[in-house]
């Protein structure tokens, strides 16, 4: 098991929700956490909150917009150079927005790669790296199809397919370094109201039924149960690769076939 006094942890999108229980959960188990989040202001109030709460200095926030090479390349010095390492690097930030597709894109998928290629680059053994562990949020919507976010379902089903592939290669190669991900069902923080919202969901408001049933179904998680389940990705030391499914009736590691499961067709 890891332990995490004095390891430094970065969790991006950490001003509110998931992000924001992600930071507290490992700053109670004695990490010092780079708070990344495009909200300066929830994010200053934050940093000031956690400190008091922590002891001074525990926590520090950045403003980045994990679209952007720049600020996230920016802010990953600013954190070296303040906490001296990385070892745990949370890629948390998402949004749902179909209309903006390309946006969502940027964000939920294109975020996650930035982020993880910046810590792997810090972390990797043959770059002299100490080694560490990347968790990667993607949803349940990243291992089955929530019909009213296409767009937003295609990038969490690539955040668990760039998570599983780079875990191998990690392997493989012997980074030195666990990357996982989790998949919670929903999550009761400011995200879930998006299906009510015509801004985000456009052409696919109609459906907003649907995900109804599909909530019943899948009842809300709170988010201090889904940030005990990042403490596990983060701790235990034999989980690489692995996809952690969260839902109220329990949470457990997915399987996936090592053979593709398929119906004879003639062609
Ligand atoms: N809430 C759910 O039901 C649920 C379920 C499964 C997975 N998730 C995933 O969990 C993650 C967090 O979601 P949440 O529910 O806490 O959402 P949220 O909207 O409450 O919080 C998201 C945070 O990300 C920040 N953010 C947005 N765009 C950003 C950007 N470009 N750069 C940096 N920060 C940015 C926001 O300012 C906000 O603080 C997302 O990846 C989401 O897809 C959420
Ligand atoms: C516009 C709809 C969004 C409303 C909900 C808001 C945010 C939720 C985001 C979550 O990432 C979605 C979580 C779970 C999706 C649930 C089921 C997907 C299907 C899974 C399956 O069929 O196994």
């Amino acid at each position: 098991m890891m332990a995490l006094q004095g390891k430094v942890a970065v969790v991006t999108g950490a001003a509110q929700g998931l992000g924001k229980g992600f930071a507290e959960i490992l700053l109670q188990n004695g990490a010092k956490v780079a708070l990344l989040d495009i909200n300066e202001k929830a994010g200053k109030e934050l940093e000031t909150q956690f400190n008091e709460a922590y002891g001074a200095d525990r926590t520090h926030f950045y403003p980045v917009d994990v679209s952007s090479d720049q600020q996230f390349k920016d802010a990953f010095q600013k954190i070296l150079s303040k906490f001296g390492q990385v070892d745990i690097f949370c890629n948390n930030a998402g949004i749902i927005n179909e209309k903006q597709w390309e946006k969502t894109v940027s964000i939920n998928l294109c975020g996650v790669v930035r982020g993880t290629y910046l810590a792997l680059e810090h972390m990797k053994k043959e770059n002299g790296g100490q080694g560490g562990v990347i968790v990667n949020v993607a949803s349940l919507a990243g291992l089955g199809p929530l019909a009213q976010t296409p767009i937003y379902t295609a990038t969490k089903f690539g955040v668990v397919g760039f998570t599983r592939a780079l875990a191998l290669a990690s392997e493989v190669a012997n980074y030195g370094v666990r990357i996982n991900a989790m998949c919670p069902a929903f999550v009761r923080t400011p995200l879930i109201d998006s299906f009510n919202s015509e801004e985000q969901i456009g052409q696919f408001m109609g459906l907003a039924d649907f995900t109804r049933s599909l909530m019943e179904k899948f009842p809300s998680l709170e988010v201090e149960e889904v940030s005990k389940g990042l403490l596990l990705l983060v701790k235990d030391d034999s989980l690489n690769g692995a996809c952690l499914a969260m839902m109220r009736d329990g949470a457990g590691l997915v399987s996936f076939p090592k053979e593709i499961p398929k119906t004879p067709v003639a062609l």
